[in-house]
């Protein structure tokens, strides 16, 4: 099972500008999460500081009882051997076939011999569907199968967090549909901990567990699916749907009596319909993590919305719902929380933490507020002193034998967009 990724009162600015604020959360194990967010609010930005490439100013990452944010570089390394990451346009070496591209850090970071190297790419570019392409140049192939070849690299490493930047971009949509059924299918796999960053509103409905969002440089939310995609934000109706009258405009944030006004003249977008999560395709194994996060969601299901209760409790088979202590929707008195023990369950996949203490409460709907989002944060926040102050950035040394684009030491060389590679440099190469 993937490893728990915990996010704490992280905090990064680069100079005067400050991308985000206290940002905390939690990447349950095992789970799918999608970050979302208008472009330049630092979902990138969020992605390399949880891999220690960029230092955030406060707040903690752990992972694996380690704080990257200020552990040293042995320890930094050695977490960073838990992590894949899917870069945008694969960040293949060009020069290099695709066999030799999935090999590289098996060469670079083991000892294993080219017989069992072998094993492992083919085994990783099968499951990828890339069987046959091994020497293929990158240049020689379409963007899909260069982000396949990127995933198959960051899988040789049997990683326990798997990152995924924009894996969509530059994907037509059934191209995007065939890649967002391979996520799902290679989570069902591998059970790690999965992290994507996406613009693709398709994706973010129907593939993750759990959805995140930055706006205004803070996470206004993160929680499970059902209550992003249920909410009734303006601001995550308007991105839900694409429209452009709402809060977010071209420079990120809109006038409010601009927004009003906009309101007024065009109405009120809708929430958008809930879609069904995609499911494993046929023949591989369930994902363990479905059946943690039914437990999980649960558990915390009177703190949600009540949209999003209804939404889970929908998602839950009769089968399901009796075992869980809920009645049926046809006898119109549920949600009734009624956890059945945990001895009634069939075939647990884990044991929860916490076993679901039984309650007896009125409907939700009616002693929930409206509209409150999960984790929503203020927009202005005081910084809180660090108890670690950070040093500067460090030349970023990657498990996978390459390293940051242009970093230099003690410099923050990234430059603003995020749509660059991160890394594509051999070692030692200028
Ligand atoms: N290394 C850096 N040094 C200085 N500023 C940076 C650096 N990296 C990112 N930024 C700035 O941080 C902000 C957020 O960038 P980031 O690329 O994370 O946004 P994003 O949400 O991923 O955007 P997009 O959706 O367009 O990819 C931008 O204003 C960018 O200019």
């Amino acid at each position: 099972m993937g490893v728990e990724v915990v996010v704490d009162g992280l905090s990064k600015s680069f100079g005067p500008q400050t991308i985000w604020r206290d940002v905390s959360l939690n990447l349950p194990p095992g789970e799918i999460s999608v970050l979302l967010g208008p472009s330049g609010t630092g979902k990138s930005v969020f992605l390399k500081s949880l891999v220690g490439l960029l230092k955030p100013d406060e707040g903690q990452v752990i992972i694996n009882g380690t704080d990257i944010c200020t552990c040293s570089e042995s320890d930094l390394y050695e977490v960073r051997k838990l992590f894949g990451v899917l870069f945008q346009d694969g960040a293949l070496f060009g020069s290099m076939n695709l066999y030799d591209n999935i090999a590289f850090p098996l060469r670079e970071h083991t000892r294993k011999s080219e017989t069992e190297i072998r094993n492992v790419v083919l085994e990783k570019m099968e499951m990828v569907g890339l069987i046959g392409a091994e020497d293929k140049l990158p240049g020689e192939i379409s963007g899909g199968m260069k982000k396949r070849a990127g995933l198959a690299r960051a899988l040789v490493l049997d990683p326990e967090i798997l990152l995924f930047d924009e894996p969509d971009s530059g994907l037509d949509p059934v191209r995007t549909a065939v890649q967002n059924q391979l996520i799902v299918d290679l989570n069902a796999q591998i059970d790690a901990t999965f992290l994507i960053v996406t613009h693709d509103i398709n994706t973010a409905r129907t593939v993750p567990d759990n959805i995140g969002m930055l706006y205004r440089r803070n996470l206004v939310m993160f929680g499970p699916r059902e209550v992003l995609l249920t909410s009734d934000e303006p601001v995550v109706v308007q991105f839900l749907n694409g429209r452009p009258d709402g809060p977010i405009g071209m420079s990120e944030e809109k006038d409010s009596a601009l927004v009003e006004a906009e309101l007024a003249k065009h109405g009120r977008p809708k929430v958008p319909h809930m879609m069904p999560q995609l499911e494993v395709s046929p023949g591989l194994p369930d994902r363990a993590a479905v059946h943690r996060r039914k437990e999980r969601v649960l558990r915390q299901l009177r703190s949600l919305s009540p949209t999003a209760q209804e939404e889970i409790l929908k998602s839950l088979t009769p089968d399901e719902l009796a075992l869980y202590g809920f009645q049926s929707p046809a006898t119109g008195s549920w949600p009734q929380q009624q956890p059945a023990p945990q001895a009634q369950r069939p075939q647990p996949q884990q044991q929860p933490q916490q076993p679901p203490q039984p309650q007896r409460q009125a409907p939700p709907q009616q002693n929930f507020p409206q509209q409150q989002p999960v984790q929503q944060q203020a927009p202005q926040q005081a910084q809180r002193p660090s108890p670690h102050p950070r040093q500067p950035e460090q030349e970023p040394v990657w498990p996978g034998g390459l390293q940051a684009d242009g970093a230099q030491p003690g410099q923050e060389t990234e430059s603003a967009g995020g749509r660059r590679r991160w890394f594509g440099r051999k070692r030692g190469e200028q």
